[in-house]
């Protein structure tokens, strides 16, 4: 395939939420440096969140295509994307973007690609692309760990998963099957998923690497009929936001590693009793921190005064004083990794905020939420790169535990190891570079030479 001089077509199609538009742009990124074309479809208020980020270099190969939902009530254009989504409209997102498969087909009949690339929750976006004979191939951003494990499950009840590292807890085990109980217009979310999986043409493309999840690349390809293909981290390029420069500026100010990133991610709200344990452990701990808190769109301060100050302990923000900093909505989250004054990251644990941290050498403090973060922030402790914050028996946080374990990972003798495996892990994903990508472009080749694609 050395040297391939015509461009393969590819349309991608990720699910709406920032979690999976932002990986599938990086991985459209690495696809054009190596001789792709790609039409990135999604609604128009994702496009406009990331047309920035596709600089001179990209443009000519990466063309956006914009997918219209129908005008549902309670769901205005706005509301076409995970972030800030109020969760309540959750299903009524899932069913609008079901109802936008005929405006998608009209989109791949006209632009007739050498291949799609989906995500894990349209099954109508493949069973287009074979009504055409263009082979689709699913891509996904979440960790190879909780695939492996759901499918475990549903493959094998009542047989342990057979990695130990990995399981749930007690209070987890309610949320889990809410989730694969989940169903839009009586189809469940885990049956799409299935279908998803099963759609995609030999090869499933997961965004990860060997190195911290080769055990669960091997047993899933051994468990499915598919080859599952690691495209690497995918860590996004942290760029300048002139309108954040406060941030970093703040950030200057403080020593080398003493600082801690608080953030949840882009579709997660904290509730009330988990923001009042995590304020009251950044204060026991009395390190320095940047602490993301975000409210759904809607419902967010037109001034810093209300509904932040209203959601933090009385007095919080004055107790802590410049030791603190709490910034409402949106952080740049890459940019704040790579700074040296940041000592650890207290993550949710969502799959692109674990590469991220990992490739800059942070230590994860995880405080998993939902959704895979759970398998996440048990691989994270497993692979020895973070410490997890225990909740009691009945899922509640404990600010004492939230403080010891923020304490142990930044500057603790319990973390010391976490750190330098961290450090070490780091580096070691810096000097791999390209490598995964590189074998995965040359399974979509020889995948489209073998359905007759134009290469
Ligand atoms: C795949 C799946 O999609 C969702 O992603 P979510 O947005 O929550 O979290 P990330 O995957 O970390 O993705 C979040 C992405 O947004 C960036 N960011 C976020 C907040 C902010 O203030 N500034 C930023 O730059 C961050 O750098 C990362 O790239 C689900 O939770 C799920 O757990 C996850 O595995």
């Amino acid at each position: 395939m050395e040297g391939r001089t015509e461009s393969i077509n590819v349309l991608m199609l990720p699910w709406l939420g920032h979690g999976h538009i932002s990986p599938f742009l990086e991985l459209a990124k690495k696809l054009a440096e190596r001789n792709f074309h790609i039409f990135f479809c999604s609604t128009p208020v994702n496009l406009g969140t990331i047309k920035d980020q596709i600089s001179q270099k990209y443009s000519p190969s990466i063309e956006l295509v914009e997918l219209h939902l129908p005008s549902l009530p309670d769901l205005p254009p706005h509301y076409h994307t995970t972030k800030g989504l109020p969760p309540h409209l959750m299903p009524t997102l899932k069913k609008a973007f079901e109802m936008a498969s005929p405006g998608f087909h009209k989109i791949i009949k006209s632009l007739r690609p050498d291949l799609l690339i989906y995500d894990f929750l349209q099954p109508w976006a493949p069973a287009l692309a074979s009504s055409l004979n263009i082979p689709g191939v699913e891509f996904l951003c979440c960790s190879t760990v909780m695939t492996c494990f759901v499918k475990h499950i549903s493959l094998y009840p009542g047989i342990n998963f057979p990695f130990p590292g990995i399981y749930l807890r007690e209070y987890e085990t309610h949320k889990f099957n809410l989730l694969l109980e989940s169903s839009v217009d009586g189809v469940k979310d885990a049956d799409k998923i299935e279908e998803c999986f099963k759609q995609s043409l030999d090869v499933v493309l997961v965004k990860t690497f060997r190195e911290i999840e080769a055990e669960y690349i091997d047993y899933l390809s051994d468990i499915t009929s598919k080859k599952i293909v690691p495209v690497g981290p995918l860590v996004q390029d942290s760029i300048y936001e002139e309108e954040r420069k406060g941030i970093i500026e703040w950030l200057d100010k403080k020593e080398r590693k003493s600082t801690l990133f608080v953030s949840f991610g882009t579709e997660f709200f904290l509730s009330k009793e988990d923001m009042e344990e995590i304020a009251y452990g950044l204060e026991l701990s009395m390190l320095n921190f940047i602490w993301v808190v975000r409210f759904p769109v809607g419902e967010q301060t037109s001034t810093t005064s209300t509904t932040l100050e209203a959601s933090l302990p009385e007095g919080f923000l004055e107790r802590v004083g410049d030791r603190g900093m709490v910034v409402e909505g949106w952080a740049p989250q890459a940019r704040i990794l790579e700074h040296s004054s940041i000592g650890g990251f207290v993550s949710h644990c969502g799959w692109s905020s674990v590469m991220e941290s990992m490739k800059n050498g942070v230590p994860i403090v995880a405080m998993p939420m939902h959704l895979d973060q759970p398998c996440n922030a048990r691989l994270v402790e497993d692979v020895g790169v973070g410490i997890e914050v225990k909740r009691d028996g009945n899922g509640n946080l404990h600010r004492e535990e939230v403080a010891m374990v923020i304490q142990a990972v930044v500057m603790g003798e319990k973390g010391e190891s976490v750190r330098k495996k961290a450090k070490e892990l780091g580096q070691n994903m810096i000097n791999n570079g390209d490598q995964e990508i590189d074998e995965a472009v040359e399974e979509l080749v020889k995948l489209c030479l073998n359905k007759n694609c134009n290469p």
